[in-house]
């Protein structure tokens, strides 16, 4: 705890350092990413990282604390409009994403975390489970809503650009993860607008990221735009899928919808249709 406490009072000097440093030297060059470690007023084993965005600046302590862990060494994994998000890795090895949100986007990271959650109350597997939101720490009065959220797993190794560029039984494998989590998403009533997927260069498991334009939909509705939502969901995923593997998509498809009403959780008559239509299925 002492420790902790001390740290917590040289933190402010470190951010304002750092804080001084990008505005004086970083946002004039533009730099996407940079870490600088602190030189001064630092406790022992205690450093700053800072990386600089257009929409803002992310400046992580190390270690540092979420949701009880303590967390170390922050690498930049991407950034995109909803936030910046670090890797960062507790010292029993285990690794976890954590997404800063931008002044603008906090929000929607919080959405993206009650999606999360909903997803994992309803057992849906090969999507990140978000562990927690907390405010980001800042004395920029401009960061005074950022927050950030603490997600896991990290995708590790090299990324796969599309299904296309894995060796045919890797890809046969990718076709199976994707389908099995669109259709347990799909029972879970959420409709993912924007899907993003990461895919492992060397195993071929798949990581559905980015549920920030994801929405919960409410059982009892059948509106036309719930329809419209599930629709553009359903033809987003069948676009990943590469052309010579219809036949093997169309089985998968069946087999999992089948598991999924085996284990009580049915898709709606919508979602099936839409399924139907997109793969090509006799009626399921
Ligand atoms: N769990 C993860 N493991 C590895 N890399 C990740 C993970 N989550 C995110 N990334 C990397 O970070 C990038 C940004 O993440 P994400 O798409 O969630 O951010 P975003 O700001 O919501 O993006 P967008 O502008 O697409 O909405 C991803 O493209 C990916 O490269």
């Amino acid at each position: 705890l002492s420790f902790l406490h001390a740290r917590r009072i040289s933190s402010r000097i470190r951010h304002h350092c750092a804080n001084a440093f990008l505005q004086s030297i970083l946002v004039p060059l533009a730099i996407t990413a940079v870490a600088i470690p602190a030189h001064a007023e630092v406790a022992p084993q205690s450093t700053v990282h800072a990386w600089q965005f257009e929409n803002g600046a992310v400046v992580i302590p190390d270690p540092f604390l979420f949701a009880e862990k303590v967390l170390h060494q922050p690498r930049l994994l991407g950034s995109g409009g909803g936030g910046a998000v670090l890797a960062l890795t507790q010292d029993n090895g285990r690794s976890y994403a954590v997404k800063t949100s931008w002044s603008s986007s906090t929000e929607s990271i919080e959405k993206e975390c009650r999606v999360l959650q909903h997803l994992e109350d309803k057992h849906v597997t090969g999507v990140e489970r978000c562990l927690g939101v907390q405010s980001y720490i800042s004395e920029d009065e401009s960061d005074a809503r950022r927050a950030m959220i603490l997600l896991e797993p990290v995708m590790e190794g090299p990324i796969a650009a599309s299904l296309s560029d894995l060796s045919p039984p890797l890809q046969s494998h990718a076709v199976e993860m994707i389908l099995k989590t669109t259709i347990q998403i799909l029972s879970a009533n959420v409709a993912v607008t924007d899907v993003q997927v990461l895919i492992s260069q060397e195993t071929g498991d798949v990581l559905f990221i980015d549920f920030s334009e994801a929405r919960i939909l409410p059982s009892s509705s059948n509106s036309f735009m719930q329809q419209a939502l599930l629709s553009n969901f359903v033809q987003e995923v069948s676009a990943l899928i590469p052309k010579d593997q219809e036949v093997l998509a169309a089985r998968i498809v069946s087999q999992f919808v089948e598991e999924q009403k085996s284990l009580g959780r049915p898709l709606s008559t919508q979602a099936l249709t839409l399924l139907e239509e997109q793969f090509l299925l006799d009626e399921i």
